[in-house]
């Protein structure tokens, strides 16, 4: 049995024009997982993606594929693997369900195309030709035809991306019935709601390289671990001044204003300090609205380790 993981790079470097879009890259993903890519616009999610799809020549590292590679063992990998690109990548003019079919004859033992079709809403569209889907659309026909054949290892490059939330439900339903059944699903995404509900693993990406990565728990406890931090954001009816709440909690909680009747208050938040804020904000004749001690998610632990946001 292959033990290794189904996917493995190490060291990955690719470049255009000179400048490197992958810098020093180690991914690994495994069978019966899903792993997500996350990271922003531009981060060379992608590229690193094309590089273990075979479909771009890394300058420098290794991409192994259920142990081969990728560009050179083409032919041997091409039954085991599903490709859902991120335009799509499909003919456009053909219907649908024809492309579908043909796609599924291409395989030993593929997938019911019928049952496959009806899940993914499909048939709403079987006689339209590629050309005229709609982007959602096309996502979803893109998504049958990289799993139709049954892949132990499926990529699929924001396979969310402009489908409506029904879909985008099937979609993630879809995933994690191939990774339920061994597949090894690596997805790449920006959206940390989607790495968040259906990733077992995370690699957050970021100039080309990996800055973190675990399952989302340990990601989310990045940062936690570090002071506690957790953020209580309380709205009110009237102006209020941050300065004089920072007074009120002392100086290991940070008071921002987010807008004119709202403020945000960081730091190791414990019920005395909900107390605080509310009694101090009472002092002031201001009615609390609403309070809401934040969830930390994903686009905090990469504000955390950037800086910067994730969208
Ligand atoms: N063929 C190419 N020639 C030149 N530059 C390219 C090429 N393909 C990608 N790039 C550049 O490489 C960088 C990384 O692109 P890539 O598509 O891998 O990022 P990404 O993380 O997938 O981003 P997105 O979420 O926008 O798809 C970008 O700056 C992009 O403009």
């Amino acid at each position: 049995m292959h033990r290794s993981p189904a996917v493995e790079v190490h060291g990955l470097v690719k470049r255009y024009d000179g400048r490197a879009v992958v810098d020093g890259l180690d991914l690994t993903a495994d069978a019966g997982r899903v792993t997500a890519v996350l990271g922003p616009n531009g981060a060379g999610k992608t590229t690193t993606v094309e590089c273990c799809e075979g479909l771009r020549s890394p300058d420098a590292g290794t991409v192994r594929v259920l142990g081969l590679d990728p560009v050179a063992d083409a032919a041997a990998l091409r039954p085991a693997v599903g490709v859902m690109l991120q335009d799509g990548g499909l003919p456009t003019g053909v219907r649908a369900q024809e492309m579908l079919e043909h796609v599924a004859r291409m395989y030993a033992r593929p997938l019911d195309t019928g049952q496959l079709a009806e899940r993914l809403g499909l048939g709403a569209f079987a006689r339209t030709t590629v050309r005229r889907l709609s982007g959602g659309q096309r996502q979803r026909l893109a998504l049958a035809v990289a799993v139709v054949g049954r892949p132990r290892v499926v990529f699929l490059d924001e396979p969310s991306a402009g489908m409506d939330p029904q879909s985008r439900l099937a979609v993630w339903e879809l995933v994690r019935e191939l990774r339920d059944g061994g597949a090894a699903v690596i997805l790449t995404t920006h959206l940390m709601e989607e790495a968040e509900d259906v990733a077992d693993q995370v690699a957050v990406v970021d100039h080309g390289t990996v800055i973190a990565r675990g399952t989302v728990p340990q990601l989310l406890a990045m940062g936690v671990d570090r002071d506690g931090a957790a953020t209580l954001v309380v709205h009110t009816d009237g102006d209020v001044d941050p300065a004089g709440l920072a007074e009120r909690l002392g100086d290991r909680f940070t008071v921002e204003r987010r807008s004119g009747t709202s403020l945000a208050v960081t730091g190791a938040v414990a019920p005395g300090t909900v107390a605080a804020t509310t009694g101090w904000l009472a002092e002031q004749d201001v009615l609390v609205t609403h309070l809401d001690l934040g969830r930390r998610t994903l686009e905090d632990v990469f504000l955390d380790l950037t800086g910067r946001s994730l969208r």
